[in-house]
Formats: C-alpha cells, structure tokens, sequence
C-alpha cells in the first residue's frame, strides 16, 4: 500500500468504529478509535466532556487528541465532529488514506433515533437537518475516497471498501 494508514470519517452512525476494525483485521492492521482517545486523555465519558466542557470544548479535545495520534498501518475511526478541527484534519490528510463512509440523511436519521445517547455535536440552533448539510461538504472536502453506504449491510460496506482499497493498491 501506498498510504501507512487509513482514516475513516463520515456521519455519527456510519460505522466508522464498527467497519474500521474489521476492516483493520482484514487487512492485517492496527486499528484506534479517536473517541477513545479523547476519553483516555479527559478521564471521562465523551457525552460528560460535552456536559462539562460544552460543544466547543469538546471540538476542541477531539482536535488535541487527534493530533497527539502518532501511529502506522493503522485504521483510525474518528468521530464525527472531527471534520471541525481543520488541523487535525490536515495532520491525518498527510499519512493516511481519508475514506468518507457516506451515509444518506434518511438513514442517519433512522439511525440516530436508535441511539439517542450518543451526544452528538450540534452547535447552538443548529437542527440534525442543518448539521448534516454542513458535514456533508466537510466529508468530502476531505475524502480521498468515498465508500456509498446505501442498501449495503455492515459486511457488504467492508467487502466496498476493502475492494476499492484493492483497486487503488
Ligand atoms: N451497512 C451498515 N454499515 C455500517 N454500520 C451499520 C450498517 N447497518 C447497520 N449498522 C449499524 O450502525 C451502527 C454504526 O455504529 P458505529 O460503528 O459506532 O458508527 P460510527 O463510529 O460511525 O458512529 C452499528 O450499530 C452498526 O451495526
Ligand atoms: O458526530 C459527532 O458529533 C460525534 C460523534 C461521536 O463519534 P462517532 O462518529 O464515532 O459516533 C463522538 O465523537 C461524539 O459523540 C460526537
Ligand atoms: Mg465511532
């Protein structure tokens, strides 16, 4: 491969963090999850980081963790917001492959409504509508690689995105 790593974005719910590490076995790769790290680094669960620090705050973990991400052969699920921390983004964009797991909104929505605990950055006024219009042109400013969700199941979306890796080597 081309790249030393690979770097999954896309919307809350795309299966970022369940794609990433099987695709990360699949490929013989390591595999880190950026939420994780945030919690590591805070000591706290990230919906409390976003109560105690606010939507700002919290932006501004996520960015401060990815960038202390120092790794190779690694799939790195991040979260969704982290399209937000531009130099962030530009860290990862420099040693990995950016793939947008790209979920259509009827989906999200559906998918969100099954997983109202996950706090989920929305900035002051913002609807679920409007975020993902934002994100969405976040997503693909960064991709290197778009990998279309619709009418796949969790396997058939590994298999896409191992055969486009493939295709690229
Ligand atoms: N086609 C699919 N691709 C990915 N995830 C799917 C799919 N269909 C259902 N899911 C479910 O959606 C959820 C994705 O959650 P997760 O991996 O935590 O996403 P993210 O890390 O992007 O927020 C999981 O519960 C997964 O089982
Ligand atoms: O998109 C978001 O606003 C968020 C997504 C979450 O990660 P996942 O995308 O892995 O769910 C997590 O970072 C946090 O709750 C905020
Ligand atoms: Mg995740």
């Amino acid at each position: 491969m081309e790249f030393n790593n690979i770097t999954l974005i896309g919307m809350p719910t795309s299966g970022k963090s369940t794609v990433g590490v099987i695709v990360a076995k699949i490929l013989g790769m390591d595999f880190v999850d950026a939420d994780i790290v945030i919690q590591n680094r805070e000591g706290m669960k990230l919906s409390e980081i976003i109560d105690k620090k606010g939507i700002d705050g919290f932006v501004k973990c996520e960015g401060d963790a990815i960038l202390s991400i120092d790794v190779n052969n690694t799939v790195i699920a991040t979260g969704g917001s982290a399209v937000y921390s531009a130099n962030a983004m530009e860290k990862l964009a420099k040693n990995s492959l950016i793939v947008y797991l790209k979920l259509e909104k009827e989906e999200l929505f559906r998918r969100l409504k099954n997983a109202k605990e996950r706090g989920v950055v929305l900035h002051e006024g913002e609807t679920l509508e409007d975020m993902f219009n934002t994100r969405v042109k976040l997503y693909e400013k960064y991709a290197n690689l778009i990998v279309e969700e619709k009418d796949c199941t969790l396997e058939e979306t590994v298999a896409k995105l191992v055969n486009l890796l493939k295709e690229g080597r």
